[in-house]
């Protein structure tokens, strides 16, 4: 559904994006992740067809993003990272701005949204916070019910009640059949989500893999506080990936063999126990250091 193939874009400070090669298929929730000036917000607006790139190229539906991108924006529905609205408007008008360019006459669905986001739409948009513009942005991006749905950092501003909201929203659609491109930096977002996710680095495509197989490769780290220091020097010399060593706590990574780090706790009087989660960022960190670039 969406295609990108040898997209380059170099920008005179030499950041851009370079060579890249993606395919998001038809009914898929994908993740694009990377680190902040990765350039994911750069390739988005290449597939929104508000860059023209310098090689390659991307389609959506079959079509040439650059040279097509009237057609693409009637199926699309897009987030910008950063929306820009005009002055002097509040949220409704705004939005029925948009419906009329789209030409839409039913409202029901935008106005579910509004309810479900929760947000007073009259409220001069000068005046909205963050998180209250994000939510009239998702609204504007999901009202038309496109089949297609390419959103930059969705969650941005929301708070977590807000967050799963969106998550719910995202896994109704992708049961109702919508093909979904998403940048995102928040792992429960992405894991709950996404079908597949790949990751951008410097402009480059580092990796590509299913989501499931990722949460295979995560590296968790486990706080252990044992009754003494002693005990807690001894567990650091037991040949277990020992990160810290603080007193009575031992900070520990384990990756895939739970096994090992049990066998080897239950030798010990374990007074508490507490899984430090990585982020999503942690998580592709550790996994650069053992992948070569795709
Ligand atoms: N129009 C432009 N002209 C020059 N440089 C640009 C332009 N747009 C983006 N860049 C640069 O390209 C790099 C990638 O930017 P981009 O906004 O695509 O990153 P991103 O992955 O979306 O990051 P973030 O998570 O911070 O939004 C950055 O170094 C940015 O400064």
């Amino acid at each position: 559904m969406i295609e990108i193939s040898g997209l380059t874009k170099a920008f005179a400070s030499g950041k851009g994006i370079f060579d890249l090669n993606l395919t998001v298929r038809e009914g898929e929730v994908f993740g694009y992740l990377g680190p902040n000036g990765a350039g994911k917000s750069t390739t988005i607006r290449h597939l929104m067809g508000y860059m023209k790139p310098d090689r390659g190229s991307s389609r959506i539906a079959g079509k040439d993003c650059w040279n097509q991108a009237p057609a693409i924006h009637s199926r699309v529905g897009y987030l910008p990272g950063e929306i820009a609205f005009m002055e002097g408007i509040d949220g409704l008008e705004f939005l029925n701005l948009m419906s009329g360019m789209r030409g839409m006459k039913d409202n029901k669905r935008r106005d579910d949204l509004i309810e479900r986001f929760q947000f007073d739409i009259k409220t001069p948009i000068r005046k909205m916070s963050k998180g209250m513009k994000q939510k009239v942005g998702i609204v504007a991006a999901f009202m038309h019910d496109p089949d297609i749905l390419i959103l930059d950092e969705p969650t941005s501003g929301l708070d977590p009640l807000m967050q799963r909201l969106f998550i719910d929203l995202i896994l109704e659609e992708k049961a109702r059949g919508k093909t979904v491109l998403m940048s995102s930096h928040i792992f429960q977002e992405v894991d709950r989500t996404c079908d597949r996710v790949a990751i951008l680095k410097e402009g480059r495509l580092m990796a590509e893999k299913n989501v499931a197989d990722l949460v295979l490769v995560q590296r968790r780290l486990f706080d252990v506080v044992l009754a003494s220091e002693e005990a807690a020097a001894a567990l650091s010399r037991s040949g277990l990936e020992v990160s810290k060593c603080e007193g009575v706590r031992v900070r520990i990574a384990v990756q895939g063999d739970y096994n090992l780090f049990l066998r080897e706790l239950s030798q010990y009087d374990v007074l508490s126990l507490d899984v430090h989660e990585l982020d999503l960022e942690e998580i592709f960190m550790h996994y650069y250091d053992r992948e070569e670039t795709l």
